[in-house]
């Protein structure tokens, strides 16, 4: 299968080199995981392919969205692509949701602006996509504020306003991160089922092997800038080859348990 996002030898310097020669590709239907401590590049590689990097980064190697060159594009030409063809979710529902803005206001402005929707079909989008997020009461829950839903239910709605527009690829950092434990798992099956329905590619960043085991198709492991280990999932946990993986999979605790016998 073609991949559908190219990054080939990407680099990053901000004053010093930070992410020194990240290759990766993104598969429609496919979760690629992008793990690793924390300073380890992750995050500056996922926002280079949003194009928001600080100003004075310097950039090199290529990131090709199907065959378009995205790396170094201008701001207005990316704009059209960010949220519409590549859209993003982050740690934190509650700071990437407006407070003073319905939840609606928020669903469908962004499906207007790219779509060019009137408002009753964005509205009834808006809808639909809630429920498929599984945000309880749709229709309601469209004219409610950010504060009156609970962190994994605005977690949701921004999963919603990412995917409204239909969008080849979504790149999400730490998703889960911010959650409570309890509901994380129904975030990530939430994901799960949205990259396998819609085809969409995503990259799922974060330093938590436990919940690439859960969800990730491929796994590439990143230190200091570079990637160490990629391969699928099972077999980055059943035989990491690289030492550093080795050592993020014994940190995990269900790997302690083992070794403790208990
Ligand atoms: N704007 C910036 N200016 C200078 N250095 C930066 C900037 N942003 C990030 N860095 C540095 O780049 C390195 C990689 O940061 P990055 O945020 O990509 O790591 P990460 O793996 O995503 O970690 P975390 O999980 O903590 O976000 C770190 O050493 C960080 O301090």
């Amino acid at each position: 299968m073609s991949a559908i996002l190219t990054i080939d030898d990407l680099t990053v310097d901000i004053g010093r080199p930070l992410v020194k020669g990240v290759s990766l590709e993104l598969q429609p239907g496919r979760i690629q995981g992008l793990a690793g401590e924390s300073g380890s590049g992750k995050t500056l590689t996922s926002l280079a392919v949003l194009g928001l990097l600080p100003r004075q980064a310097r950039t090199g190697g290529s990131i090709r969205l199907g065959d378009t060159q995205i790396l170094g594009m201008k701001r207005r030409e990316l704009n059209r692509i960010r949220g519409h063809r590549v859209a993003m979710v982050f740690q934190d529902p509650s700071s990437a949701l407006h407070p003073q803005l319905t939840v609606g206001h928020q669903l469908t402005d962004h499906m207007r602006t790219h779509l060019g929707l009137s408002r009753s079909a964005a509205r009834d989008r808006a809808a639909e996509m809630l429920e498929r997020v599984k945000v309880p009461a749709a229709a309601e829950a469209l004219g409610r504020y950010p504060h009156q839903f609970s962190g994994g239910q605005r977690q949701r709605i921004c999963i919603a306003i990412a995917l409204a527009c239909d969008p080849d690829v979504l790149l999400a950092d730490e998703p889960t991160t911010a959650l409570d434990v309890t509901v994380q798992a129904g975030i990530l099956q939430l994901l799960r089922d949205l990259a396998t329905e819609r085809e969409l590619a995503v990259l799922l960043v974060t330093h938590d092997l436990g919940v690439m085991s859960a969800v990730a198709d491929d796994v590439a492991v990143m230190r200091d800038g570079r990637i160490v280990e990629a391969t699928d999932r099972a077999s980055l946990f059943s035989a990491p080859q690289h030492e550093y993986t080795r050592s993020l999979l014994a940190a995990l605790p269900g790997s302690r348990l083992e070794e403790d016998g208990s």
